[in-house]
This record gives C-alpha cells, sequence and structure tokens, in this order.
C-alpha cells in the first residue's frame, strides 16, 4: 500500500497553487492521474520519485516511511526504487540499446534482467543499435525495459505514449501491461486518453489545481457503462447531422475522421464538441457520452 499525504506550494500561471493531495494505492494497483495541464500530476511523481520535496507530509510505501515532514525522514531517489519513462526518451546516445540497459544495473545485481528484459519487451533485434537509429516507439521500449532493470517498487510513466501514433501505442500499452503483471508492479500512468485509461488502469485519480476532484474505478468516474465489447475507442464530435430517424456523427479519433450513426435516443443527448467513448458488440455500435 502507498499512502501519500503530501501538500506543496507551487507556482502556476495564475500565481500560487497549493497542491494538497490525500490518497492510498493499493500494491499492485495500475492507477492514471488524469486532469488539466498544470493539475500537478508530474509533481506527484516527482515527489514519489525523491526529486521534488514536499512541504509537508508523509509519503509510506509499503510500511516504508520514504517521507515525513514531522520526523525530518526524506529518502534519496536512489533509496526509494522507483522506475521512470518520460515522454522524452532520455536514453544515452553514444550507448546501444543494450548498454543503456546495462548502465541501469546495480552493482550487485546479476545481469539476467537484461537478457530477460530483450525478450519480454522484444528488442533482441534492437539491441546493438544506438537510439538516434530507432523510431519514437522503439525508443520507449528500451526506456520502459530501463526504467524495470532495478525491479522498481513503483513504475512511473509520464505520458510516455502521447507522442506515438495509435497503432505503436496500443502495442506499448500491451507492453506495460505485461510487465505490470508479470513483475507484480505497482504502476502509475499520466494519460491523457480516456480509452487508454479505460483499457489499462483499475484507478483513476483525477486532479484539478492540485487537488483530487475524482477517483475510483475509471468506468464509474467517467460514468461510463461496461461493456463486454469487442472493441473500444473514443473520440470528439465535430459535426451532428440529422436524417431522418437516425443521427450521422461525424467524430475526430486522434487524427482521423470517422463517420458513426447513432440512433434517435443516442444522437438527441448528443453536442458538437461532447467527448465520446465508442463501443462495438456484434457490428453495433454503442455510443456514451463521458463526463
Ligand atoms: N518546483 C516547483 N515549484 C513551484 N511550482 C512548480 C514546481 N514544479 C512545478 N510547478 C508548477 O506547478 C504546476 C503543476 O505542474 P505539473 O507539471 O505538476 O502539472 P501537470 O498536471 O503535470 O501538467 P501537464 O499535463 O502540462 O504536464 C505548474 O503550474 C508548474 O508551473
Amino acid at each position: 500500500m502507498i499512502k501519500i499525504n503530501i501538500q506543496k506550494k507551487l507556482t502556476s500561471a495564475k500565481g500560487e497553487m497549493l497542491l494538497n493531495i490525500d490518497t492510498s494505492i493499493e500494491k499492485g494497483s495500475l492507477v492514471t492521474l488524469y486532469g488539466k495541464s498544470g493539475a500537478g500530476k508530474t509533481t506527484i511523481l516527482r515527489t514519489l520519485g525523491g526529486l521534488l520535496k514536499p512541504d509537508n507530509g508523509k509519503i509510506i510505501v509499503d510500511n516504508t516511511t520514504w517521507y515525513n515532514s514531522e520526523q525530518s525522514i526524506n529518502l534519496k531517489p536512489q533509496k526509494r526504487n522507483v522506475g521512470f519513462v518520460f515522454q522524452d526518451y532520455a536514453l544515452f546516445p553514444n550507448m546501444t540499446v543494450k548498454e543503456n540497459l546495462e548502465f541501469a544495473l546495480e552493482k550487485k545485481q546479476s545481469p539476467k534482467i537484461i537478457t530477460e528484459l530483450i525478450e519480454l519487451i522484444e528488442l533482441g533485434e534492437l539491441q546493438n543499435r544506438k537510439p538516434e537509429t530507432l523510431s519514437g516507439g522503439q525508443k520507449q521500449r528500451v526506456a520502459l525495459a530501463r526504467a524495470l532493470v532495478k525491479k522498481p517498487t513503483i513504475l512511473m510513466l509520464d505520458e510516455p505514449l502521447s507522442a506515438l501514433d495509435y497503432e505503436i501505442r496500443f502495442k506499448l500499452q500491451q507492453h506495460i501491461l505485461q510487465v505490470h503483471n508479470e513483475y507484480n508492479l505497482t504502476t502509475i500512468l499520466i494519460s491523457h486518453d480516456i480509452s487508454e485509461i479505460l483499457r489499462m488502469s483499475n484507478q483513476l485519480i483525477e486532479l484539478d489545481e492540485g487537488k483530487i476532484i475524482r477517483e475510483g474505478k475509471p468506468s464509474e468516474v467517467f460514468n461510463i457503462k461496461e461493456y463486454n465489447a469487442k472493441f473500444q475507442f473514443t473520440g470528439t464530435i465535430i459535426n451532428i447531422e440529422k436524417q431522418g430517424f437516425i443521427y450521422i456523427l461525424m467524430v475526430r479519433i486522434g487524427k482521423d475522421i470517422v463517420k458513426i450513426v447513432a440512433d434517435e435516443t443516442e444522437g438527441k443527448q448528443l453536442l458538437i464538441g461532447d467527448n465520446i467513448l465508442i463501443s462495438a458488440k456484434a457490428f453495433n455500435p454503442i455510443i456514451n457520452k463521458i463526463n
């Protein structure tokens, strides 16, 4: 169990903002931090990782105190055993993929983990290449493997997938889920993508101006009925056209625009600009407005 109770004064674009977080995360969960830009998501990861000191509070991980302002405890980042993956890959350009992973090994650690990760994250063919010769998705797989070398207690992913296109993103999501389960990790992911959140995480923490405004199971927080659907994706309505008893929705999904037919009950509730979740079951699209 990770218990986080921290306060820190931040300087936002609007002036002073108090980050005030009090929550707990079950061991083994995959949690998403979600919220507007500047809400405090990255700051939470940095304070958990020991890169930034809160003004007050406590961070307790599996009964070990990582931070306690009253007892003046503040474990160094190296003692916290967290793995970070950021949107910019931060790989060493002069080292090969394998050397990048080896660099993360601790002195006493067996190099077996490197071979294991290369296999698990499918880096075999890339292991002797330098980062500059890799695609964004490949670099991010290396960054993920590197973060796992030390077998972290917590894996923290700060929008690692946002620069990648859909197909590569989906593959990386699978890799993240796979390592999360394989290594019994507690994973904290920052994401803005609702279908990614629904697919990947079992707990959602929504932040606004430094405070938690909603928290719980993602489908409950977004008020989405759970369907046993074959596929789901999210998009934004950019046009609605009524044709007799049906509505033709023009929906922007990532870089693509698609047309979807909604029935009268669904169509009446929708407006241009709404974010929707589209699920399909037996070829019938089911459209849900996301709150
Ligand atoms: N060390 C610091 N001292 C004071 N203010 C800070 C510090 N670090 C970040 N901030 C401010 O705190 C606010 C929250 O920043 P943070 O990076 O946590 O937001 P975020 O939710 O991750 O946003 P984004 O989605 O854009 O990455 C911002 O206004 C930022 O300028």
